[in-house]
């Protein structure tokens, strides 16, 4: 039988449009076989500041300096010298041309977004060359985890330009589904019925970011019973069988050692928002608490993971942007118990892959997430069966470039077929 040849014969990159109407990059790997992989990099809006550089222009005229021509002609000129002959079946050995490249710890010489739109592309490529799927050439096809979906139904905080909630995202996790195709179905007819209790009370029903609606409440607290009002009328039974998460994002709302919550003009330190917590957990499902304290508020963050860390899993995003040192520290100092992960905040496959091992070995939970910027990509998708994660979150069950994850998920439980397990409850390890 011949060999297929995976040595990567050229790499294309070019610009495209995200969701937000913003410029991203796209990047495209072509094999000596012919096998081809396409990949594109979304972009955060909400960013922690110790994330792997996102390069853009910075020059004002072209999309406001949002531009994305320097990535685009990195890609097509150094970082295609650099890999054109390296093995894409090789996924390591080529991120790890691409970390020598940069030669930076964060990516700053050619940026994150460039890295990572063509370390998933060579994984497309090596995986179609193979003749698998995604998630089974990144995984073990023979154990595919399906996640619980954390679904963002109410969008606050900057994704929601400030007119609703402090708290960033509400995600509903219905854990309490057999699949995730019914999981899925169970958050869209939640979603729905939220929309007619929004109407009800008088609240616009225009949607932020993520495709979450964003009503200018008078809380933070009243987006919770909305929720827990539209599980109940689309006939679930939250805490049962619908969890809440909540991602607060904190970093956005904290200045010098204060919490401000505009939408209550209220002013908490970390102690006050700790027990604000601990309040909301005894109230609601909560199964799940991202950033609940601002990126370097360490001390904070160990407050609340010794307050209510056995029963809610607290996830690091702004803390541990998805980088191994910092989530070392973390585990060190036993501030948290779970890590937001997130491709662009390292930016490569392969860091990626480490990020992950390094929770999963440590018995915390990792939870795979989109950007508030995004694309149609489905990488994440692949990505979390794969690694078997169990729980992801892309956004609302609306809204093309959030579904388009989902609907991946949709079909490979299908192909997965008798071999598929659905997380549940224990996708969620608290
Ligand atoms: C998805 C998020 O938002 P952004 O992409 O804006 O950082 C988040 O904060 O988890
Ligand atoms: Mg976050």
């Amino acid at each position: 039988m011949t060999q297929i040849d995976t040595t990567i014969r050229s790499i294309h990159a070019r610009e495209i449009l995200d969701s937000r109407g913003n410029p991203t990059v796209e990047a495209e790997v072509t094999l000596a076989c012919g096998a081809m992989g396409r990949a594109a990099s979304p972009s955060g809006a909400s960013t922690g500041v110790h994330e792997a550089l996102e390069l853009r222009d910075g020059v004002i005229g072209r999309y406001n300096g949002k531009g994305v021509q320097r990535p685009v002609s990195l890609i097509n000129g150094e970082i295609r010298d650099a890999l054109t002959g390296l093995d894409a079946g090789g996924q390591q050995a080529v991120d790890e041309a691409l970390i020598r490249l940069d030669g930076t710890a964060n990516k700053e010489n050619l940026g994150a977004n460039s890295t990572l739109a063509v370390s998933m592309a060579v994984a497309r490529a090596a995986a179609a060359a193979a003749g698998r799927r995604l998630w089974e050439y990144l995984g073990d096809p023979t154990e595919p985890l399906l996640p619980v979906p954390a679904m963002n139904i109410l969008n606050g905080g900057v994704h929601a330009n400030w007119q609703g909630p402090d708290f960033q995202e509400y995600m509903i996790a219905p854990y309490g589904a057999p699949t995730f195709a019914e999981a899925l179905r169970w958050g869209a007819e939640i979603y729905h019925a939220l929309k007619t209790l929004l109407k009800e009370k008088g609240y616009s029903t225009g949607v932020g970011d993520e495709g979450g609606f964003a009503p200018a409440v008078s809380s933070n607290t009243e987006p919770l019973d909305l929720i827990v009002a539209a599980i109940e009328r689309a006939g679930y039974r939250p805490g049962q069988e619908i969890g809440i998460a909540l991602d607060p994002a904190s970093s956005s709302f904290y200045t010098d050692g204060a919490y401000e919550l505009r939408t209550e003009g209220l002013t908490l330190d970390a102690a006050g928002m700790v027990d604000r917590y601990r309040e909301l957990a005894d109230t609601y499902p909560i199964v799940s608490i991202e950033d609940g304290l601002a990126e370097d508020d360490w001390d904070g963050w160990k407050l609340l993971n010794d307050a209510i860390g056995d029963r809610v899993e607290l996830v690091g995003d702004d803390l541990f942007v998805t980088n191994v040192n910092r989530i070392e520290r973390g585990i060190r100092e036993g501030t948290a118990n779970a890590v937001l992960i997130k491709p662009n905040q390292i930016g490569t496959v392969t860091e990626t892959i480490a990020a992950v091992r390094l929770a999963h070995k440590n018995s915390w939970g990792a939870m795979v997430s989109h950007r508030s910027g995004e694309t149609v990509d489905t990488f994440i998708a692949d990505f979390t069966v794969a690694m078997r994660t169990g729980h992801l979150k892309a956004g609302a069950p609306a809204r093309g470039e959030r579904v388009e994850k989902y609907n991946q998920l949709l079909r490979i439980e299908e192909e997965a077929g008798n071999a598929a397990r659905y997380a549940g409850r224990k996708g969620f390890i608290r």
